[in-house]
């Protein structure tokens, strides 16, 4: 039983990653808020991120031993606890003290892989140093490109065993909350992995000094210069399409994460699970493909992985459980979603990985019956 029980309460008060949304919500500065929780335009791409999950039905088989499910699986050849991993997220020291040292701690107790961010607020060695479990660094290709190299090679050097690649952002998308709320760091809080300090915590339109830093003119071409640099290997972050997917994997990407990073950057885009698909079909076993956005259930991973993807990143619910209590909190939400997901294949008959596969799926009902997706919106 967890230690986030409040006393007396007669039990547990936090059962749900919902729940830790809810009580993080008073405990987070208001801007800091907006900046964690909102997304970019009309914030649809947002909605539809979990709304998304809600296109499908489960298809339980029953009379099948799940005694015992295994969750176990390999990322990139590093085994991991469960298929359900920490999405890169800027500025843990928004939510807590201990900020990315918390999460790795968490991570590391439920065996789950943690991707640190380029903009995390605690070097990226120091979390190395405390984690248990494999790290993979996110890295934003910066103008000025011996940045860029100089946390490649600190990465490769401090333990981590891939480089994550953001390809959506190549401009920081507009964000309504940000741009009104003139979004800053607090005193005190900078990115930490840059020795000049590319953000004092007193700047105002913080996103845009540091994610201007970020250069528009990568390209294709330029990811050779950066398999140049390292032994890591090289995932991108934000692919949506089969012809992207398909390119990465002629080049000879070790992964791909679908994702439309948490709906804060295109707005209007499709959701990650929706392209997912296209993606699987398009690299056919080349790399490992990975999804994030709007996990929120032991359940949805479950989908997702039904349709292909070998594991889901969380972002958002990691940062409510460290706003809640810290490493703890955060250890509680991974644990819920493991929970969660062991269930849902218990009830689906699914006792490991490999069974969960696009026979558990059927479109909704009302998803066949508008129109809006019948045949062919599921693999095989
Ligand atoms: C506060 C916040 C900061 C983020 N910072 C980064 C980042 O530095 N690099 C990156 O690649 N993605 C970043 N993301 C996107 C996440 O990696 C991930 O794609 C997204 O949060 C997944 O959606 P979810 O929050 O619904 O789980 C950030 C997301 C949030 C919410
Ligand atoms: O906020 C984000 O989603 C993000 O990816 C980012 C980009 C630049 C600086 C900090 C975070």
């Amino acid at each position: 039983m967890s230690e986030v029980n409040s006393p007396g309460s007669g039990g547990r008060s936090k059962v749900t990653v919902d729940d830790y949304h809810a009580a993080a919500r008073p405990l987070v500065e208001p801007s800091a808020w907006d900046y964690i929780d909102g997304g970019s335009g009309d914030e649809a791409t947002l909605r539809e991120n979990l709304a998304g999950y809600r296109h499908y039905r489960l298809r339980p088989r029953v009379l099948v031993d799940v005694s015992r499910c295994d969750m176990r699986t390999t990322l990139l050849g590093s085994p991991v606890a469960l298929p359900i991993a920490v999405a890169p997220t800027a500025f843990h020291g928004l939510v807590t003290p201990e900020a990315e040292l918390a999460c790795a701690r968490a991570a590391g107790e439920v065996g789950a892989l943690m991707v640190v961010s380029t903009f995390a607020t605690t070097r990226l060695e120091d979390i190395a140093r405390v984690a248990r479990g494999p790290l993979w660094m996110q890295l934003y290709v910066f103008r000025d490109r011996a940045v860029s190299e100089d946390l490649v090679k600190r990465a490769e050097a401090a333990g981590y065993q891939a480089l994550v690649v953001t390809v959506d952002a190549p401009v920081q998308a507009r964000r309504a909350r940000d741009l009104r709320n003139t979004f800053a760091l607090p005193p005190g809080l900078a990115p930490a992995n840059f020795a000049e300090g590319p953000a004092d915590g007193s700047s105002t339109e913080l996103a845009h000094r540091v994610a201007g830093r970020i250069d528009p003119a990568f390209t294709w071409d330029d990811l050779a210069w950066l398999g140049s640099l390292t032994r890591l290997p090289i995932v991108l972050k934000g692919i949506l399409t089969s012809e992207d997917a398909a390119r990465a994997a002629e080049l000879g990407v070790a992964g791909i994460v679908v994702s439309n990073h948490g709906g804060r950057q295109l707005d209007g885009a499709v959701t990650a699970l929706d392209a997912l698909p296209e993606v699987v079909s398009a690299v056919a076993g080349r790399c490992e493909v990975l999804i994030d956005g709007g996990v929120r259930r032991g359940s949805d991973a479950m989908v997702a992985l039904a349709l292909g993807a070998r594991a889901v990143l969380v972002g958002r619910p990691v940062l409510w459980g460290m706003a809640v209590s810290g490493a703890e909190g955060a250890r509680d939400v991974l644990s819920i979603l493991g929970a969660e997901l062991e269930t849902a294949m218990a009830l689906c008959g699914r006792p490991d990985l490999a069974s969960v596969d696009a026979s558990l799926l059927r479109p909704a009902p009302w998803r066949t019956a508008s129109g809006i997706a019948g045949d062919g919106i599921l693999p095989g």
